[in-house]
């Protein structure tokens, strides 16, 4: 048994591409992090307490790997999550405008039997357009930036923000599939 510790629709529809069968629980970890930390690191312990929390909220859970995932954007030392409200994600996109940025995810798979833990990330840059001021505006007002990390969505209005990538497009998105394939491999768990 696999079960996706999230409330991440975009999560769902990743891991649904592996034709694995899995049960979704949204996980209510504790967010709260030393902002200062390196970003990979950030990534692997939120997508651990993600994991633990939902594993922990359900003892019942006593078999199969429960998977949770963060995201985050990186502008140079400043890490961006999910905008607060459509005028911090007119800010973030003003930032991110013009020039490269790194998206974070990071992947943790626990064994509910066997206790065994496994964490990484990957890292993907991604080259947003130079944008105006009614550009973001405009693209802000549909209401997708909002629970995006960075305040866009490279699989949805926001790619045609974005120039090109470099890496993993999947980890963009929430969740690096080819990893996660790697990472469940190691739990003996093959891909269809
Ligand atoms: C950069 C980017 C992020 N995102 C999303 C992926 C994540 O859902 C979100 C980052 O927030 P997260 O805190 O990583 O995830 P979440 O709160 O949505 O879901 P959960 O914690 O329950 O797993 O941003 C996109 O959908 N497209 C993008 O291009």
């Amino acid at each position: 048994m696999i079960i996706l510790a999230s409330s991440s629709p975009r999560r769902k529809e990743l891991l649904g591409l592996l034709s694995l069968s899995f049960e979704v629980i949204p996980s209510h970890a504790d967010e709260t992090i030393e902002e200062s930390l390196p970003p990979g690191e950030i990534v692997e312990e939120l997508s651990f307490r993600k994991a633990r929390e939902v594993l922990g909220a359900h003892p019942k859970i006593t078999e199969g790997i429960v998977i949770g995932s963060d995201t985050i954007v990186v502008l140079n030392e400043r890490k961006l999550g999910k905008p607060s409200s459509p005028e911090e994600a007119e800010q973030m996109l003003h930032a991110l405008q013009g020039g490269p940025h790194y998206v974070y995810s990071g992947i943790a798979c626990l064994d509910a039997a066997s206790g065994k833990e496994a964490v990484s990330h990957k890292r993907t840059r991604v080259y947003m357009k130079e944008l105006s001021a009614a550009q973001i505006r405009r693209y802000v007002a549909t209401g997708e930036p909002m629970d995006k990390a960075g305040a866009y969505a490279i699989q949805g209005r926001g790619a045609a923000l974005v120039d090109r990538i470099e890496g993993d497009y999947f980890n963009v998105v929430g969740m690096s599939v080819s990893l996660l394939a790697d990472m469940l491999g190691e739990f003996g768990i093959e891909i269809p």
